[in-house]
């Protein structure tokens, strides 16, 4: 029987940490506090920029939204960023991804004070992650990471293939898999045969963002599964989620897996606002404990 990887219960695991470690902040009148931008009117984005807010509020961390229209100029999501770079009362900054097409991503996240980059997609944060030195790291593949550990243990030596090579989710999760001591695949749209070399893997972690791309044909009997897609799709007249792994089909074969939904999203949220707190915690001179 495959063990089901229940990311809502772990998520509260991280959530109960961080509640813990806000509390010791508000004692020494530091309140930590997440500003979210959100350009543009993407129901999904809604969606997790209210759970974010939720979940803030949960923890006690303080949360700021700010909204602006589709057609906002790169300049005025910029003076946005500016001015939370300059606001001690701000520890970390996040804007929702993906900005409106006509706005440079890039040049946006690098506008972003590397120490108050939550979302670790400052080319700062990036370099540090691929060096090992402690910095804030991407939520989903950090929440992916406390998900194996907690699974598995110790990593060192088995072989993680991620399928598929985001910067937002493959290439942190394959620095993450490295620096834990696996040996590392990366499979994308231009791997020969990715389902062989994914036969290979003690540990799979699919995001790539096609729905049920992976069958069981991919997983080696035993294999741990990690499913970060998150897919809407039409089936049987309505609308649900599914995840780039066939469920019902790799759950047969796998030692665990983690479901979508209730899986990795979940765990996404809790490290936004575990490294919420690490930021506030650096900003504030308080002493940064070990981070797993
Ligand atoms: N700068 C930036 N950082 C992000 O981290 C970021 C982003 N932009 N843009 C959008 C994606 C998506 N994302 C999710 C977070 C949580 C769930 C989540 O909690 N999902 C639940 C519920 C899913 C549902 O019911 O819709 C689950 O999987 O169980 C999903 C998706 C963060 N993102």
């Amino acid at each position: 029987m495959s063990q089901l990887i229940d990311g809502k219960a772990a998520a509260a695991r991280v959530l109960a940490e961080v509640k813990a470690e806000v509390e010791r902040l508000h004692a020494q009148d530091v309140e930590p506090a997440l500003a979210v931008v959100l350009v543009g009117d993407d129901p999904a984005s809604h969606v997790y920029v209210r759970n974010k807010v939720l979940r803030a509020g949960e923890v006690g961390i303080r949360s700021l939204e700010y909204r602006l229209p589709a057609e906002a100029s790169a300049d005025e999501v910029l003076e946005v960023v500016a001015a939370l770079n300059a606001d001690p009362a701000v520890h970390g900054i996040l804007v929702q991804l993906p900005l409106p097409k006509h706005i440079d991503e890039v040049r946006v996240l690098e506008a972003i004070d590397p120490g108050k980059d939550v979302d670790g997609f400052h080319s700062e944060n990036v370099g540090g992650l691929s060096q090992g030195r402690n910095v804030l790291t991407p939520c989903t593949p950090a929440g992916c990471m406390r998900l194996l550990h907690d699974t598995l243990g110790d990593l060192s030596g088995k072989h993680a293939v991620v399928v598929g090579r985001s910067n937002i989710v493959g290439k942190p999760m394959a620095a993450l898999l490295l620096a834990a001591n696996c040996s590392i695949s990366v499979v994308h749209s231009r791997s020969v045969e990715p389902e062989k070399l994914c036969r290979l893997a003690d540990i799979v972690i699919a995001a790539v963002g096609r729905p049920r791309l992976i069958d069981a044909g991919w997983i080696k009997p035993g294999a741990v599964v990690i499913d970060v897609g998150i897919n809407r799709i039409e089936e049987d007249g309505r609308s649900r989620l599914v995840g780039d792994v066939d469920f019902a089909a790799v759950q047969q074969v796998t030692a665990a897996i983690t479901p979508v939904p209730g899986g990795v999203g979940p765990m996404t949220i809790a490290m936004l606002m575990h490294n919420t707190v690490l930021a506030a915690r650096q900003q504030t001179g308080q002493a940064i404990q070990e981070a797993r």
